[in-house]
């Protein structure tokens, strides 16, 4: 049976831990292996900066912008290959030349297009240099383009895949690689439309393509290699003394990510779930450690989850004729999120009056402002922190809750929610 494997970015974002996916890989010999890779590092930003500067006629910006991320590449190829490396940088080049090409036109289309076309292009050049390197290492591997294999719709920057058509794919080019005894290499996060036209699945989307995969390989597990030694009841970044979660149920895990914590992409459940595949997050940096197992069985006694969300902005609307918050004017907002594409990470109902909090996405958020403003009147309130602590406890709500100068709180059994002042 076929493990998958995901890679994300900061797993291959140097020589070094290029050279740790390797070792790694090395480990399972005789074991069916897919392996999905993200861009190196921060790549994926720095795309789309370029993709911003096109898209704002900053032709010769793009360009050079680009050029940076095409160095990094480069020299992340010289000094890991040595007999590959013509062969790497010729088809770093191809890559290049793809978004170059574009670069040098004018936009004519939307602007999602335009970043699809040249955001994916990450992907495309980590898995090149990777693959190269592990045939050096003596791990025989094919790199696969997914964008012949994972078919979308052309709702760019969040494409939805056509699961038929991507299931024909993967058992006539993914399967039979496998069964030859060849490890398969390609790209998360990236699709393809019928006309050929790259698009992406959502920030973060590399877990989803790795999901879809174990879905349509019926997988006997997958496997998300992190720089952290499992999913914990807080980002270890954010809490010094979070701790390891050894297991979790899929249900937790799209809570978790419901209320924002950035370990697992929520898309990346379901297919796993429908197929009971179960899901491992591991350290790259430490193989040996028991990392989490996710499954579809209930968990009993986890510790306090904590999760954080900074830069949010609170919105409060007020009905202008005093009207009660009905379904006409929820209508009018719900409307208005779908044409942005903006999520409430909060929603607090009052009789004439609705509060939501969101991701400060500047832009959006202005223009979601002045669209309600011709119904309702609007109070919109920024550096705000959101704050969730699932299955808290006294000792938790002590330490995490207590003293914050809150706008909002709410409090079921299992959860409680405080947006208060970035202090
Ligand atoms: N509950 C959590 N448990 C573990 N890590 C978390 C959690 N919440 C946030 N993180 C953060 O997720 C990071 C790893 O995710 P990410 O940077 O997206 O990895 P990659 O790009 O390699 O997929 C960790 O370094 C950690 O700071
Ligand atoms: N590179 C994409 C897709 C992805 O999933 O990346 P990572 O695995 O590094 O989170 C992004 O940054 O959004």
């Amino acid at each position: 049976m076929v493990k998958v494997f995901k890679f994300g970015g900061a797993s291959v974002n140097s020589v070094e831990r290029i050279k740790n996916v390797a070792a790694i890989l090395q480990q399972y010999p005789n074991q069916q292996l897919l392996v999905v890779i993200s861009a190196m590092g921060k790549t994926t930003n720095a795309l789309e900066k370029v993709a911003e500067a096109f898209y704002q006629q900053k032709k010769e910006e793009a360009l050079q912008l680009f050029e940076q991320v095409k160095l990094q590449h480069i020299t992340t190829a010289k000094y890991l290959l040595v007999t590959n490396y013509l062969a790497c940088e010729a088809q770093l080049k191809d890559f290049f030349t793809e978004v170059e090409w574009l670069l040098h036109d004018r936009p004519v289309r939307e602007y999602d297009y335009y970043y699809d076309q040249i955001v994916c292009s990450g992907e495309l050049m980590s898995t090149a240099i990777v693959s190269h390197y592990l045939n050096e290492a003596g791990i025989r591997n094919e790199w696969m383009d997914v964008r012949d294999i994972i078919r979308t719709d052309d709702n760019f920057r969040d494409a939805n895949i056509d699961w038929a058509f991507t299931q024909e794919k993967v058992n006539d080019l993914i399967r039979p690689v496998l069964d030859e005894g060849s490890l398969v290499l390609t790209q998360g996060f990236v699709g393809a439309t019928d006309e050929n036209e790259s698009t992406t699945l959502g920030r973060e989307g590399s877990d989803y393509t790795a999901a879809v995969f174990s879905n349509m390989l019926d997988a006997e597990s997958q496997t998300i290699w992190k720089d952290v030694e499992s999913v914990m009841n807080a980002d270890p970044k954010e809490i010094a003394d979070a701790v390891s979660i050894p297991e979790l149920n899929y249900t937790e895990v799209i809570e978790m990510a419901y209320y924002g914590a950035q370990v697992i992409h929520p898309k990346t459940i379901k297919p796993l779930q429908n197929k009971s595949i179960p899901l491992f997050v591991k350290c790259f940096l430490n193989k040996d450690l028991p990392g989490t197992h996710i499954h579809n069985n209930t968990v009993r006694q986890l510790p306090p989850i904590i999760v954080i969300k900074r830069n949010q902005v609170m919105v409060e609307l007020k009905s202008k004729d005093f009207s009660f918050i009905g379904e006409h004017n929820t209508e009018i907002l719900y409307e208005l999120f779908e044409k942005l594409f903006i999520t409430p990470t909060l929603t607090q109902n009052g009789a004439i009056s609705i509060t939501y909090a969101f991701d400060n996405r500047e832009e959006k958020i202005s223009q979601f402002a002045a669209e309600a403003s011709q119904n309702f009147d609007v109070q919109v309130t920024p550096g705000l922190t959101l704050l969730t602590i699932r299955h808290y406890d006294n000792a938790s709500l002590k330490q995490y809750a207590e003293e914050k100068q809150f706008l909002v709180r709410q409090q079921t059994t299992q959860n409680i929610r405080l947006l208060y002042r970035e202090g």
